[in-house]
């Protein structure tokens, strides 16, 4: 019997992770959920963002899902301070998980909930391949003397290994998403990138293109995207902006991959504090990284496609949450799922 680490989290996390769990019972039927307190829920019992028991748990079991962590009660300004964040790059980096792959798909029933034309949405198939170990996120930083710093570091092997997993991930193109045109880690990131494709995977196109013009192509023309590979901080604010092609942040999953151990599986929304306590948050990024579980985690295709297809024809008869310009509940999109499985 498979065994998940559930982390519920904060805000919205607990009630999106309710439904996939949900969904997951009822596709599965033989997964056991171990569920422990992560981010701000952590903080409030323990004091810190994950404890090293909840890690031992973690890491010990076959596959991770988490809702999402963080919210205003935990925020402060003060540097080197406890935050619900910590939890997550703790779960990030403890667990080996660099390659966080971020699949865009519009679904054809919402492509009416897009702000963007129907015309540039329809057949977009993207994946946003994040490095997701490295970078700004996990730089050494600072505040001193009224100055305060980030840093960006990158390795050779850390570039390399993320290319690899974009290329695997790819049937005839890269798009590499980078600044060289300012920043060191972008030429190197782009000197490694360019050396694996060449020696590796010469059949795969590759395209190099800079972060600001990305963040407009993808808006502009999204159907020219198949994988894009970026660092930690570029895939994490491009991959909201490319949630809008399917209507909202709440649709999109994500799958954490690369460890040795188990996987982490999760939305791509955060809390959401100005929508939590009222179940009327989207679970469907959520039922879908439960659906990415089944098939990275646990080996389970088949019923992955089970629950993808039981989101989509949910959707295609019409239910909708806020975010998707409907008035369904939290539970009522769930139940929808479970009626179509
Ligand atoms: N992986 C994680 O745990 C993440 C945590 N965060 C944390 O979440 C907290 C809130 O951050 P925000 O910047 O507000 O980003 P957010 O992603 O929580 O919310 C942004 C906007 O999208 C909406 N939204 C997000 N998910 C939704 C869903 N499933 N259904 C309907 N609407 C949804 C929210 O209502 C809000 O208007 C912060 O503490 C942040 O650090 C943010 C991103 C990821
Ligand atoms: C704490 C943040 C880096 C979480 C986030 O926005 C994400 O991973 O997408
Ligand atoms: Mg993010």
């Amino acid at each position: 019997m498979p065994n998940i680490a559930l982390l519920p989290g904060d805000g919205i996390g607990p009630e999106v992770a309710a439904s996939a769990v949900e969904v997951l019972n009822a596709v599965a039927g033989d997964l056991s959920f171990d569920e422990h307190p992560a981010g701000g829920a952590a903080i409030d019992l323990h004091g810190v963002a994950i404890t090293d028991e909840a890690m031992a748990a973690v890491t010990a079991s076959d596959a991770v899902l988490l809702g999402a962590l963080g919210g205003p009660k935990w925020d402060t300004n003060e540097p080197g301070a406890v935050r619900p964040e910590q939890g997550l790059f703790r779960l990030r980096a403890d667990l080996g998980l660099y390659a966080n792959l971020r699949p865009v798909r519009p679904l054809r029933a919402l492509y009416d909930a897009s702000p963007l034309k129907r015309e540039l949405i329809e057949n977009v198939d993207m994946l946003i391949v994040r490095e997701l170990t490295g970078g700004l996120y996990y730089g050494e930083r600072g505040t001193e003397n009224g100055r305060a710093f980030d840093t960006m570091v990158y390795t050779v092997e850390e570039i390399e290994r993320i290319a690899r997993a974009a290329f695997n991930a790819a049937k005839s193109r890269v798009t590499s998403v980078d600044k060289a045109n300012v920043l060191d880690t972008s030429r190197l990131w782009r000197k490694v990138v360019t050396r694996i494709h060449d020696e590796e995977f010469p059949n795969i196109e590759l395209e190099h293109i800079l972060v600001d013009a990305a963040a407009m192509k993808l808006v502009a023309a999204p159907r020219h995207f198949e994988v894009i590979v970026t660092e930690n901080m570029f895939g994490d604010i491009l991959s909201d902006e490319a949630s809008m092609l399917t209507g909202s942040l709440g649709m999109l999953p994500t799958a954490s991959l690369g460890g040795n151990g188990p996987s982490l599986f999760e939305p791509v929304h955060g809390s959401a504090p100005d929508i939590a306590g009222q179940g009327i948050a989207n679970p469907i990024g959520m039922i879908l990284s439960g659906a990415l579980l089944l098939r990275h985690g646990l080996g389970r295709e088949e019923q992955a496609a089970a629950v993808e297809s039981a989101v989509d024809k949910a959707l295609e008869k019409g239910i909708r949450t806020g975010d998707l310009g409907g008035t369904a509940t939290t539970a009522e999109v769930t139940k929808a799922v479970l009626e179509e499985l």
